[in-house]
């Protein structure tokens, strides 16, 4: 980077040089899958997930060991503003939860032999109020998405992005509102369970973020900075280091499709290696997804975030590459194939 690059070149420049599907490994694939046990197409979705793992792993016969869910957690200025059923005292509190294997995502990890890791986004700083401010400036936005690049330093082999943060539906709608257009009342939901005045103080509160903006909508990252919040900013630069890297990943919810959307504005192909785990039960979930032409794995009426969603599509995402990888073939079971 030459000195007097922006910050925000250096990322546009990274959405630049991403990396295409690896064709030869998925024509690997669907050879492999021809000789399988079973008659052509029989398992529909898991063809089509282990062709997605070897276009974007470059790996020929795909498999998970090391599959990790990311947990970003941060706080949030515009909790203040009465937007979520619970207090921001909470964000630390669930950190401690997760650390003492305690959440919702602490056993779905168990369940499906998951690793965990949780980043802690200066939680104890929480962002201006995006009705008022900004909630980055350039240089900490563009910091905090090359720190969620963090997330797959330690190697992984399926991404599964998490977070954490009271009041970020109300960030996460804001951030829609400002990349997709449509009205405040469009993009905002119950959250954690808002009543009704708590529903409109949060459309009231995302029509003011996104009033802000101005000729700034134009460009996803002056969204995600003006209107978004860290673990948005992380999710974001995860996705991309994923991509360089050749690692799957799978977005959960309402919160990290914001993440994503920031990206597919500024080039849909970004999220080409992205699977959508599950579509949220917060409304404006499907409306994301359709705004962005994407179908979600599993709808099990789930609105939690901290990565849920993510980690029950990769149970099934471990299912199906180990399915494709040690069934037998037809020659080698003895089994007739199709006359
Ligand atoms: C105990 C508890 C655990 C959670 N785990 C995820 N969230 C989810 O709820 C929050 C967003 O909703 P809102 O915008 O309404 O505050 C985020 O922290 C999200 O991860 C939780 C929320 C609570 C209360
Ligand atoms: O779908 C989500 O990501 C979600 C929904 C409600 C609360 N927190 C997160």
């Amino acid at each position: 980077m030459s000195p007097s690059a922006l910050p925000f070149d250096d990322i546009r420049n990274l959405v630049a040089e991403m990396p295409g599907p690896d064709e030869a490994a998925v024509e690997t694939v669907r050879a492999r899958d021809s000789q399988l046990t079973k008659p052509a197409g029989s398992l529909g979705q898991l063809e089509s997930i282990v062709e997605w793992l070897a276009a974007w792993s470059g790996k020929p016969v795909p498999k998970i060991t090391r599959p990790l869910v990311a947990i970003f957690a941060t706080n949030h200025g515009v909790a203040d503003k009465g937007v979520s059923a619970y207090p921001q005292s909470v964000t630390r509190q669930m950190l401690e939860n997760f650390a003492a294997g305690g959440a919702a995502i602490n056993q779905i990890c168990a369940a499906y032999d998951l690793g965990l890791k949780i980043f802690d986004l200066a939680i104890d700083m929480p962002t201006p109020s995006i009705t008022d401010e900004d909630a980055l400036d350039e240089p900490n936005c563009a910091a905090t998405m090359a720190y969620g690049m963090e997330a797959i330093a330690g190697g992984t082999d399926l991404l599964c992005l998490g977070e954490m943060g009271i009041a970020n539906t109300t960030v996460a709608a804001a951030v829609f509102n400002g990349l997709f257009g449509g009205t405040a009342a469009d993009w905002v939901g119950p959250g954690t369970g808002v009543d009704a005045a708590g529903l409109e103080r949060k459309r009231a509160a995302v029509e003011m973020a996104v009033s802000r903006l101005g000729a700034a909508a134009k460009d996803p990252l002056e969204v995600l900075r003006k209107v978004g919040g860290r673990e948005i900013a992380a999710m974001a630069g995860a996705i991309l280091a994923a991509r360089l890297q050749r690692t799957p990943v799978i977005v959960d919810g309402f919160v990290s499709t914001a993440a994503a959307a920031v990206l597919y504005k500024m080039d849909p192909s970004t999220l080409d290696h992205c699977l959508f785990g599950h579509v949220s039960a917060e409304p404006a979930h499907r409306r994301a997804l359709e705004a962005m032409g994407k179908t979600a794995l599993l709808d099990l009426g789930m609105r939690l975030g901290e990565g849920t969603g993510a980690a029950m599509a990769a149970g099934i995402v471990k299912a199906a590459a180990q399915v494709h990888a040690d069934m037998a073939t037809f020659d080698s079971a003895g089994v007739s194939q199709k006359d």
